[in-house]
């Protein structure tokens, strides 16, 4: 199974959800007439899906400096069929599917996939009017996709489909390529840069996943030879501090500590001291993510960028902001707060796996436009993947091919 096909499946294991409500909504509202043909009216067959169908080779996390946009990635590389082996005691199957061939005519390509399953002649349509728009709206405000964003998505996959008679898949195919329309400029590998060390602050409310994604992250460095040093910004929670040793050690990681109740900016003093001394490649900040006090909050990441800009002026070099999924619309909250204690320069949305709220992300990329840099979907170490809009809004709409 390829990479991209066991994230997709631990991606969105409650996007079924998602994907059965636009099934039913257009079952629901679907004309019972045999299907006329519609030859301009239908939108193109099928679009091709042979991109997806490939493995796909997922985009760096980890780019090398200089900074450049999108990495070529190599072209996928095709698993080769399974062939049965000559002395198998497999019975042949039936009705062994002929191998695929040109379709001499496109414009009796019916039934479809439904239709040769249960005898139908085709799959069911429904007219795409204002109510069917209205509930396509409903479904998506329901995946967490926000009002504004759902009505501007719906908006758009109208344009040009209105008033035709559109299957489930043709839904799921425009919501895909317009969601991904959407998330394409946000998708970006968190940049490196030449500074040694590339201060990396982590901020997020507690509970986000910062100390993981720190341990995931570093681990990923590790592998891509970069040296790493991580500060246990958050001194108040002894757990905290306990947590991020255990990930430091399985990423292999050394992680700096202070006692407990000890000022956080002191530690990231000492940290990025010791990280030009050993000339590491990358210094990680974990901080407190109290929200109950957001002025103490503040100050204390304001005191930790004041002191290590002591030492690098243009430190921290990327201010990182986790945040939960399955929290919802609260993640554009999360979003508007932090922004304003801290310089926000990318986002990593974490517990992707088996959330239906998937669609939060993006109503994130809509509203804020910050740079997603990867995406947590599992507690593993490895479980960190890169933003692909692509796959991810294919994901999101159980388009698994
Ligand atoms: N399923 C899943 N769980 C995750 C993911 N990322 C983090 N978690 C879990 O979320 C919980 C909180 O993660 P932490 O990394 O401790 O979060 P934190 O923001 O550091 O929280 P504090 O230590 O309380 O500040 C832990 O149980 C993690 O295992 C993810 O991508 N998927």
């Amino acid at each position: 199974m390829s990479f991209f096909k066991k994230m997709r499946e631990k991606m969105f294991r409650s996007s079924d959800r998602l994907s059965e409500d636009l099934d039913a909504l257009v079952e629901e509202g679907a004309d019972t007439e045999p299907a006329p043909r519609q030859t301009e009216a239908e939108p193109a067959p099928e679009p091709a899906l042979a991109p997806q169908t490939q493995p796909r080779t997922p985009a760096p996390l980890i780019l090398d400096t200089p900074v450049t946009d999108a990495a070529p990635t190599p072209p996928p590389v095709a698993e080769p069929a399974p062939t049965p082996a000559a002395d198998s005691d497999e019975p042949a199957p039936p009705h062994p599917e002929p191998a695929p061939t040109a379709d001499p005519n496109p414009e009796q390509r019916r039934p479809g996939f439904f239709g040769r399953i249960f005898g139908q002649t085709e799959e069911p349509r429904r007219i795409l009017d204002d109510a069917m728009l209205e509930s396509l709206e409903e479904v998506l405000i329901q995946a967490d996709m926000g009002v504004e964003t759902a009505l501007r998505v719906t908006a758009n996959i109208a344009e040009g489909r209105y008033g035709r008679r559109v299957s489930s898949r043709e839904i799921k195919e425009a919501l895909a390529s317009e969601i991904a329309r959407i998330l394409d400029p946000v998708a970006r590998p968190m940049p490196l840069y030449p500074s040694r060390p590339q201060v990396v602050l982590v901020v997020g409310v507690n509970g986000s996943g910062k100390t993981t994604t720190i341990g995931k992250l570093a681990s990923q460095f590790r592998a891509a030879g970069k040296s790493v040093v991580i500060a246990a910004g958050d001194t108040f929670r002894a757990a905290a501090v306990e947590q991020l040793q255990v990930w430091g050690k399985r990423a292999g990681v050394p992680v700096l500590t202070a006692p407990e109740g000890s000022d956080p900016a002191s530690l990231a003093f000492d940290a990025m001291t010791k990280a030009q001394a050993e000339g590491a490649d990358l210094l990680m900040i974990d901080t407190a993510g109290r929200l109950q006090n957001r002025a103490d909050l503040m100050e204390e990441l304001a005191k930790i960028v004041r002191v290590i800009r002591k030492k690098d002026p243009d430190a921290p070099h990327n201010t990182l902001l986790v945040l939960d999924a399955t929290t919802g619309q609260n993640a554009l909250n999360q979003v508007e707060i932090f922004r304003k204690l801290a310089d926000v320069s990318g986002l990593v949305m974490t517990k992707l796996d088996g959330t239906a709220k998937g669609g939060v992300l993006v109503a994130l990329a809509d509203r804020f436009g910050l740079p997603i840099h990867a995406i947590g979907v599992g507690e593993q170490i490895d479980d960190l993947a890169p933003f692909d809009p692509e796959d991810f809004a294919r994901a999101l709409m159980g388009l698994d091919d």
